[in-house]
């Protein structure tokens, strides 16, 4: 069961905050929609939900026009940031609540409803809590609450509004783990919103990167991160190193050393071309870009360093503990050379 998105435009008086969208979605996929503040990702999803209508285009999911049904009709589970849980129900009563507020035709029985709660509160492992209050939870169990009671309803598709964006790094890194099993467990096509790009690339199938309401690139993880297709997706997904540099015949040539550009055209003349933390080679002696050891960080099974040019500028780099820069002491004079640069 496919979803189609098509030409999507939406304004807000005469600003588009999104301009001429489309992108599918494969049945069970996990998309995460990234891009930076006010690139219109909750836009979209309040039109996927039917909470918003566009301007022009199209909404399909699996043949059925979302655009002629009811925000109720179209199934969508939703889940915020903030957590949207009523404070006066218990936690099982919450997921309980899309069932119970369906009409009487369309409404599974009392046993059944309680079916479903056990099952969703064994999926999110909180078979225990389903009599606590909301306000007895921690913000990561509120969330899981959240989730089980969006996926009660048995949702077409699963919408998810940065939902760990209030919670701290560990708890996050927790829940993400814990929501791609629940995603898999249960095959709903999920949508999930996020400007943390780590997020993006350690969770979905497929990212769209969206900027200015249009999107940039659409991608799996990694081919996303091994070739962008723009600067600004370059810099969005994770450390950019810039300097200038001159091109030609797929060689960004610095001045007495060089280094082979990924490009998506080709390009030449005068650039500022990219490179990322790994890609770099650090010398004791040049050529190379002279700087200074600002810090070291052992990070896991890596090393990341701050260097300093004498003009100022920092670069990060990033090396095996095994490597040159394992003896380096800070304050150290090196030569950075870039093992390979991109150019846009
Ligand atoms: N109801 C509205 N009226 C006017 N402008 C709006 C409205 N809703 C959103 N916008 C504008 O549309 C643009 C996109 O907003 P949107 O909330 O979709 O961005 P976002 O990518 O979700 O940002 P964030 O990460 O900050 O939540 C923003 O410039 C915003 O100010």
């Amino acid at each position: 069961m496919s979803l189609v998105v098509e030409n999507i435009t939406k304004r807000f008086s005469d600003f588009a905050a999104l301009n001429d969208v489309s992108f599918e979605a494969q049945p069970g996929e996990f998309l995460a929609l990234l891009g930076p503040s006010g690139s219109g990702k909750t836009t979209l999803l309040r039109l996927l939900a039917g909470l918003d209508r566009p301007d022009t285009g199209r909404i399909d999911f699996d043949g059925l026009d979302y655009l002629t049904l009811s925000a109720r009709d179209r199934r969508v589970g939703m889940v915020f940031q903030s957590y949207a849980l009523f404070r006066h129900m218990t936690v099982a009563q919450n997921i309980a609540f899309g069932l119970n507020v369906r009409a009487s035709k369309d409404r599974p029985s009392k046993a059944e409803i309680q079916a479903t709660v056990q099952r969703l509160l064994k999926l999110i492992q909180l078979e225990d809590l389903g009599k606590r209050y909301p306000s007895q939870l921690s913000g990561g169990q509120r969330q899981r609450v959240a989730l089980a009671r969006a996926l009660a309803i048995n949702p077409r598709i699963l919408l998810l509004d940065e939902p760990f964006g209030a919670l701290d790094a560990l708890v996050r890194k927790d829940l993400r783990r814990w929501l791609r099993r629940i995603h898999d467990e249960t095959g709903v096509t999920t949508l999930f919103v996020t400007h943390d790009q780590e997020e993006a690339l350690d969770l979905a199938d497929r990212v769209v990167v969206l900027k200015d309401g249009q999107i940039e690139q659409i991608g799996k993880p990694l081919e996303l991160y091994r070739h962008p297709q723009s600067a600004f997706v370059f810099d969005f997904l994770g450390t950019s190193n810039q300097v200038p540099a001159s091109l030609s015949d797929g060689v960004a040539d610095f001045g007495g050393f060089s280094a082979p550009v990924v490009s998506p055209k080709a390009l030449s003349g005068a650039q500022t071309v990219r490179f990322r933390p790994f890609d770099t080679h650090l010398l004791r002696e040049g050529p190379g870009f002279e700087a200074k050891v600002l810090s070291l960080l052992p990070a896991g099974a890596n090393l990341r360093l701050e260097l300093q040019s004498p003009t100022g500028q920092v670069f990060e780099t990033q090396h095996a503990h095994d490597s040159e820069a394992s003896d380096l002491c800070l304050n150290d004079t090196v030569y950075l050379r870039p093992s390979k640069v991109y150019a846009f």
